[in-house]
This record gives structure tokens, C-alpha cells and sequence, in this order.
């Protein structure tokens, strides 16, 4: 029986990819799906740290945050990141995952505060941590947040697991001829800003020599395969 390709990976989960086929929000059967194959790698012994976006509640709210004080409306998003990941956990629970969120904004009442060496703790524990609130700071991203946590728990990989199957020389929902790339590298998706991922986070995980993978989570089984090494979306690589 092959072996995980990783012990301790970083999941940046797309909060799009939570809405399934509705216009916003989460939708029960996705999210229940997507935990179970969580939990499929959980069960092969890799330690899973989850970074999740908020793009499903955060998008449904644009056109109110539309001439708002920019900080505000990314407090806001980083808010829906929190409502997000308590969604996670509650799924996660029902299917026999035990789960941790940690948040970067205090909110204690909600979820504990973002501690490092707990989360760490947590994880080698077998327990999923779940951090919400992105970085905490305004004029970021979840990407930036998974960059930052993947480095912060050591993690070998930060995996991207969002609507497109991989890096594409061009935004493949704009551009029907744009072709996948099997793997690049940091510099190349810099310098062609190749937007699946921001730059704050291409750069973070540039400097740190940490890899990245982008897989879509609309794929069955993708994550599984990632792990274990196979053959699946792009790996962008030092
Ligand atoms: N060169 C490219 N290759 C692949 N996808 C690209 C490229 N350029 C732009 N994209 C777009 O980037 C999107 C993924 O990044 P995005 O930041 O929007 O999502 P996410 O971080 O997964 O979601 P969320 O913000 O909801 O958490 C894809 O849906 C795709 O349309
Ligand atoms: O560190 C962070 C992370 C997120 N935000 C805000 O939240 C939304 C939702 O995050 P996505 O990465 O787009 O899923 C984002 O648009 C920001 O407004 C933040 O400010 N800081």
C-alpha cells in the first residue's frame, strides 16, 4: 500500500467552492462531501491544517461594501472567513472529524484565538485545525493567510483547492484556449501574473521554498490523489 506524499499539509479551501451549485452561502451536500475527503486523507495519518476562504458570503455582500471603507469591508470578509469555518467544523463533526477552529481576530466566545504552538499541538494530535480570519488584517487574502499558516506549522505543501483544475497560462474562465500548466515555477507565475493565486502569497511561499499545488475541489478524489503524490493540477514549485 503507497504511502501519503506528505505528513503535514496546509488546505486553502475556496469559500466559492462552498456554495456548490447555489448563488451564495454554503450548500449542505457539497460541504459534506468536501469534509469527507478530508477526512479520507485524516485517515491515512496526514496532519491537515485548513485555511478557508469567504468569496460565498463575501461576494453575496459586495454591492453594500461597494464605496465602504476598504478596512471595513475586509473586516467584514474576514468575518464571513469565521462564519465559514464554523460551518466546516459543525460538517466535519457530524461525519466523525474532530476539528479546531482557531481565529486571528478575537472572538473568543466564537472560536479560540490563533495560538501557534496549540494549533501545532492540535495537529499533532491528529486533530484538524481550522484557522479563520485570514491574517487578521485588512488588504489581504485567505491565499496570503495559507502561504502565512502553512510556514508557521511547518507544513510540507500549501494545497489550493479551488474551481479550476490548475495554474492556466490564462484565467481559463475568460479564455477557452488558455492551456494547464503540469508545474512552473514561482518566478514564471510571478512575472506572467498568472492570477490563480495572489502575489503576496506566491512570494511568501517563493521565499520560504514552500510548494504549492492547485487542484480543483469540484474533482473527485483530487485531494487524495495530490497527496499521495499523483499526478493531479499544477505544482508550482521553487
Ligand atoms: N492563470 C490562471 N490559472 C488558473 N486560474 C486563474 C488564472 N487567472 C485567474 N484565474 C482564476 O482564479 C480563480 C481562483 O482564484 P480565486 O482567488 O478567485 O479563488 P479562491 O481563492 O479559490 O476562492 P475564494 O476567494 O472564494 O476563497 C479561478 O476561478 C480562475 O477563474
Ligand atoms: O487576511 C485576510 C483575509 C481575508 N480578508 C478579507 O476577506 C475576504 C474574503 O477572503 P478571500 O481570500 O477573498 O476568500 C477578502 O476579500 C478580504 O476582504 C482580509 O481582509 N484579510
Amino acid at each position: 500500500m503507497p504511502s501519503p506524499a506528505y505528513k503535514r499539509i496546509l488546505l486553502k479551501l475556496s469559500g466559492e467552492a462552498l456554495m456548490g451549485d447555489d448563488s451564495y452561502g454554503i450548500n449542505r451536500a457539497t460541504i459534506t462531501r468536501i469534509v469527507t475527503e478530508i477526512k479520507e486523507v485524516v485517515d491515512l495519518g496526514v496532519q491537515v491544517a485548513v485555511v478557508i476562504g469567504g468569496g460565498n458570503i463575501f461576494r453575496g455582500v459586495a454591492p453594500a461594501a461597494e464605496g465602504m471603507d476598504r478596512a471595513t469591508a475586509d473586516y467584514m470578509g474576514m468575518l464571513a472567513t469565521v462564519m465559514n469555518a464554523l460551518a466546516l467544523q459543525d460538517a466535519m463533526r457530524h461525519i466523525g472529524l474532530v476539528s479546531r477552529v482557531q481565529s486571528a481576530l478575537n472572538i473568543e466566545q466564537v472560536a479560540e484565538p490563533y495560538i501557534r504552538g496549540k494549533a501545532i499541538r492540535y495537529l499533532e494530535e491528529g486533530r484538524v485545525v481550522i484557522f479563520g480570519a485570514g491574517t487578521g488584517n485588512p488588504f489581504f487574502t485567505t491565499d496570503t493567510a495559507a502561504a502565512l499558516r502553512g510556514m508557521e506549522m511547518n507544513a510540507e505543501i500549501v494545497l489550493k483547492a479551488t474551481k479550476v483544475d490548475g495554474v492556466y497560462t490564462d484565467d481559463p474562465k475568460t479564455n477557452p484556449d488558455a492551456m494547464r500548466y503540469k508545474s512552473l515555477s514561482f518566478d514564471e507565475a510571478i512575472i506572467k501574473n498568472l492570477k490563480v493565486m495572489d502575489a503576496t502569497a506566491l512570494t511568501l511561499c517563493r521565499d520560504q521554498s514552500l510548494p504549492i499545488s492547485v487542484f480543483s475541489i469540484f474533482k473527485q478524489g483530487a485531494l487524495k490523489r495530490v497527496v499521495m503524490g499523483e499526478d493531479e493540477g499544477t505544482k508550482v514549485l521553487p
